[in-house]
């Protein structure tokens, strides 16, 4: 497994923003959409790419263009559908899987609400969008039904990660990539990240 936190002074700025308590709900959003979108470019450099002869103005050129294509983004709701917009302004063909799933907050166990994944799973490059990565519960939930359904390339893009979380995932599921704005330091005793953005949903919704 690779964690791969993206070290991009875009981000940390536009991280550093994103932290501020008295921050409003559509700066919220915008900035999650923005750091999705850097992190985006960073979890899809190793697409495999083709050469292909295009017509161009002065004649043939060969060129090089995405072998495939076949990519699914897979927001969870509702946090991760605050990062959809950022990605597919990179990759505006991805069909889209949508998982619901919320955590009890009392166990903290993840509890499975929706799901509509789309066609072709065991052909696509997953890429899981959910701002925390808290106790990695449902990071596992997920990763777990995407892999019942075939999928055997996949990779997660967080705001924010927590060091608990990410032990989770090498240990359950050593084959999954993590890109991350950043590695905060632990977990509070209910299970948020600290310092972290506190409830992400919440301020991407607006509720609360
Ligand atoms: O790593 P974990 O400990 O499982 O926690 C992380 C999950 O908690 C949050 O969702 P939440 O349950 O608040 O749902 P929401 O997006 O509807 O607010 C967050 O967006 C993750 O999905
Ligand atoms: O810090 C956290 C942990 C889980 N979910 C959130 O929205 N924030
Ligand atoms: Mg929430």
């Amino acid at each position: 497994m690779s964690v791969t936190v993206a070290n991009h002074p875009l981000i940390k700025h536009k991280l550093a923003l994103l932290r501020k308590n008295d921050i409003s709900t559509k700066d919220f959003r915008d900035l999650s959409s923005e750091i999705a979108r850097l992190l985006t470019y960073e979890a899809t450099k190793d697409l495999e790419t083709e050469a292909v002869e295009i017509e161009g103005w002065a004649g043939p050129v060969p060129v090089e263009m995405i072998k495939g294509k076949k990519i699914t983004i897979v927001p969870i709701l509702r946090a991760g559908l605050g990062m959809m917009d950022g990605v597919i302004d990179l990759i505006p063909s991805a069909k889209i899987s949508v998982v619901g799933l919320y955590r009890n907050e009392e166990t903290l166990e993840p509890v499975r609400y929706f799901v509509k994944l789309t066609s072709q799973m065991e052909e696509r490059i997953a890429l899981i969008l959910d701002p925390m990565l808290a106790t990695g519960g449902t990071l596992v939930a997920t990763i777990d039904l995407l892999k019942e359904a075939g999928c055997k390339h996949i990779k997660g893009l967080f705001l924010v990660a927590a060091p608990e979380g990410i032990r989770r995932i090498e240990e359950t599921h050593p084959d999954v990539d993590i890109y991350v704005a950043a590695v905060d330091e632990k977990l509070n005793d209910i299970g948020y990240i600290l310092p972290g953005l506190g409830d992400a949903g919440d301020k991407i919704f607006g509720t609360k």
